[in-house]
């Protein structure tokens, strides 16, 4: 009899939910509210696409949900935890256990290889396997990279050693910002690809981009500006991320 668990759909999960969310920076005429007032509701495993001009509060959005940055006001919940007034202790926490964040820059530790970064995080959160860190650098396409240093790996092969890293902790939801930014088409396409498998998997997926392109292969986009959301729109039928182009 075939095994049942192969046909078992992942369970969906890393909801977000803000209500009124705030973020203000400096003080009196240098006050700025990043965030003005932010609500938004992120089903679990969906993948939403922010997109915004420049300063409109796209990556503030996301430090907010990650726990990188504490809200001032509203109410915060992400993956099942109230963010707002927790202490800073709580906020690590929350971040070992239930996000996974993917940079523009990758930010990899240049004196550690490329299996040595990813287990790094293995070890500091005490979350995954040590041993199953050479499978995830082989779904992410680096079987024959794995002791390369980041010096030594393009673009498009330091983001990936990221995506592993994010993935490594197994996070209910994934943060990215600009993923695709520093990386040409094609590389980009395959950045995207492992992005869509992660939420494929059941995680939330929330990626911050100027390409608006890539909106075509979200469940929702939304459009901030201003430090609010301007708009959010559903598509019907979410394109592959190989079909993205731009
Ligand atoms: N640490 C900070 N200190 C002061 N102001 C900040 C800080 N971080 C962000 N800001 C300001 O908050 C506003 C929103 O910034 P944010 O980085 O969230 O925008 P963004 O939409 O991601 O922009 P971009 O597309 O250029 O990355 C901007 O005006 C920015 O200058």
């Amino acid at each position: 009899m075939a095994d049942v668990r192969a046909f078992r759909v992942p369970a969906p999960r890393g909801g977000v939910r803000l209500r009124g969310v705030t973020k203000t920076y400096g003080t009196g005429d240098a006050r700025l509210n990043a965030l003005d007032g932010v609500d938004l509701d992120i089903e679990p495993g969906e993948l939403v696409v922010v997109l915004g001009p420049s300063g409109s509060g796209k990556t503030t959005l996301l430090n907010v949900i990650g726990g990188i940055e504490c809200p001032d006001g509203g109410e915060l919940t992400v993956a099942g935890t109230t963010l707002t007034g927790r202490a800073p202790r709580e906020l690590v926490a929350f971040r070992r256990d239930r996000v996974g964040f993917v940079f523009q820059f990758f930010n990899l530790v240049p004196t550690l290889t490329a299996r040595e970064n990813v287990e790094v995080i293995v070890e500091l959160t005490g979350r995954g396997q040590r041993a199953e860190v050479p499978g995830l650098l082989e779904q992410v396409g680096l079987a024959d990279r794995m002791d390369h240093f980041p010096a030594q790996l393009s673009g498009g092969q330091q983001q990936r050693v990221s995506i592993a890293r994010a993935l490594a902790t197994d996070p209910d939801l994934l943060l990215a910002d600009e993923p695709t930014g520093a990386l040409d088409v094609a590389t980009g396409k395959t950045v995207l690809n492992l992005l869509q498998e992660a939420n494929r998997q059941g995680r939330g997926v929330l990626m911050v981009t100027h390409n608006a392109s890539i909106a075509s292969m979200a469940h929702r986009v939304i459009t901030m500006r201003d430090g609010r959301v301007q708009s959010m729109e559903r598509n019907a039928e979410p394109a592959d991320a190989a079909a993205v182009s731009w």
